[in-house]
């Protein structure tokens, strides 16, 4: 008798689904609350501050807590060994990023490296920053842009103290275009730079949690945008053109000044030196920008918290400014070569990374079923590695909210939070090395050529108090601190 080979090939197929639907729902989902019919967990996901409530839910769930919030599962991450096991070891599986209708498709930031879907496209801005980027030896050119970029940085700080926050976004900013595009940003209101934070400033409208109900229900998209409750899709069209002037405008600017000969090497430049093909160019366009969408308020917000630690711990301010000044004297600024000579400093940077969690939470989402530790995380769950709560557990860190480098010296060291503040596997922040020479030439700088200590206001000293403005990136709220130069000395090596 002869066998139906399709036949049999359709059975055999049937028996696998059946036996995966099967074995789907004998592997537990991780533990987490449970949910109400339709909106699910969405009562237990509050949008302030979402990372405390997530995760403060380990302590009853374990460090994996599972919700599903409108038909979305969503696994919290809440400890160094459950997001390294999962978005580091299985990045092959773990590596994707939620799509955002309104920012992604609508508005154009899709195209952007932290929001890009994981495929070629993405491979390729991983490529270009690791070639450009990716090590320290990589970023060795940039060191003498950095150092002059850091003292104009506290020559500003010191004309208008308490603008401290516009000047460490320019720093971070012009640090970032140079690197980026070679581009040298002017003193006061450059063009560039305040279209680069208009545009910075829409990806907080865009993705705020719950603003856009077409993010909820994508087939609104396909309205007409006269459509009562549609003002959205008119809003998206204006701010898409922002997108594309603001990524073709420094494009151009290396284009133009290759053709002229006279470009300042940079990423852009060196990449296009190389010879790409039309489609490349355009992906390195959007890699290009995407070095400021990530870094310029992230910088920022380090740099802040440098002055706010300063101010309300004077003590290792002091300890901080007598080891520079031990290794440096006072004939000369501290360079990028004293790093090593500076573990006071190494370490106080490290706490500057913890104490001041700026990106709370690293959002990936699984492109396959994946087990864990006998549970299932099903394909499309949105991985929620909850910074904040790695870098703020007492379990870890005693007395996390106190500042205090000690932490990371002498024999029994707390763990490194470079191991989380920048993010996990194939998508970890791919300027971590830039951001960590940018904060460390900048405090050094600070610490020897300014006093920092507390406004005295009738008589009292002004103590002030960590507090941030919530969101996908954090902000420090303005502070009150005295920042003054320190001697007559420094103030000839800041201008020299
Ligand atoms: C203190 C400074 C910084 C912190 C704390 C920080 C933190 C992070 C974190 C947590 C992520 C998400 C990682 C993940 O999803 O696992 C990220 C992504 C990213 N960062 Fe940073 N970052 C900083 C500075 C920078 C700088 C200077 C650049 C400039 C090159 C940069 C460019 C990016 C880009 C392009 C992404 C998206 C990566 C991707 O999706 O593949 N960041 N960063």
């Amino acid at each position: 008798m002869g066998v139906h080979v399709p036949s049999v090939c359709l059975a055999g197929l049937a028996l696998y689904l059946v036996a995966r639907l099967f074995w789907r729902r004998s592997v537990p989902l991780p533990p987490g609350p449970s949910g109400w019919p339709l909106i699910g967990n969405l009562l237990d996901f509050p949008t302030y501050a979402p990372y405390k409530t997530l995760g403060t839910m380990s302590a009853k769930y374990g460090p994996m807590t599972s919700l599903k919030v409108m038909g979305t599962q969503y696994v919290v991450l809440n400890s160094f060994k459950v997001t390294k096991d999962l978005l580091e070891k299985k990045n092959a599986v773990t590596s994707n990023r939620p799509a955002f209708t309104m920012a992604s498709d609508l508005v154009g930031w899709g195209d952007s490296t932290g929001f890009l879907q994981y495929g070629d496209t993405y491979r390729k801005h991983r490529k270009f920053f690791h070639q450009q980027i990716g090590s320290k030896s990589s970023l060795e050119a940039f060191y003498p842009a950095e150092e002059a970029e850091a003292k104009q940085f506290i020559r500003n700080v010191l004309k208008s103290p308490d603008d401290l926050s516009a000047h460490a976004r320019r720093m971070a900013g012009s640090v970032i275009l140079k690197i980026s595009h070679g581009y040298s940003v002017k003193e006061n209101g450059d063009p560039l730079v305040e279209m680069a934070n208009r545009a910075m400033r829409n990806i907080a409208v865009v993705t705020s949690p719950g603003r856009f109900l077409v993010d909820l229900l994508p087939m609104l998209r396909h309205l007409p945008d006269w459509f009562p409750g549609c003002r959205f899709l008119k809003d998206a069209k204006r701010w898409r053109q922002m997108v594309g002037e603001v990524v073709n405008t420094p494009h151009q600017f290396v284009l133009e000044h290759l053709a002229k000969g006279d470009a300042v090497p940079s990423f852009t430049s060196r990449l296009l030196q190389e010879g790409v093909t039309p489609e490349d160019e355009e992906i390195l366009k959007w890699a290009s920008f995407s070095m400021y969408l990530g870094g310029s308020d992230t910088t920022t917000s380090t740099l802040c918290a440098f002055f706010l630690a300063m101010t309300m711990y004077p003590e290792i301010f002091k300890k901080a400014q007598a080891e520079v000044d031990a290794v440096i004297g006072h004939e000369r600024l501290p360079t990028m070569h004293d790093r090593e000579a500076l573990p006071y400093m190494n370490a106080m940077c490290k706490e500057l990374l913890r104490w001041n969690v700026v990106v709370p939470l690293a959002m990936h989402v699984t492109t396959q079923d994946e087990t864990y530790d006998g549970y299932l995380i099903p394909k499309g769950s949105f991985l929620l590695g909850n910074i904040w709560y790695i870098l703020s557990d007492p379990g870890t860190y005693p007395d996390p909210d106190v500042f205090d480098p000690e932490r990371f010296l002498g024999e029994n060291q707390q763990h490194d939070p470079r191991e989380a503040c920048f993010g996990w596997g194939r998508r970890i922040c791919p300027g971590a090395y830039l951001a960590e020479i940018s904060i460390f030439i900048c405090v050094a700088t600070a610490l020897a050529t300014l006093d920092v200590s507390r406004c005295i206001e009738n008589g009292v000293a002004c103590v002030p108090r960590y507090e941030v403005e919530e969101g996908i990136i954090r902000y420090l709220k303005p502070f009150k601190s005295r920042i003054v130069l320190r001697s007559k000395k420094a103030e000839v090596l800041l201008h020299a």
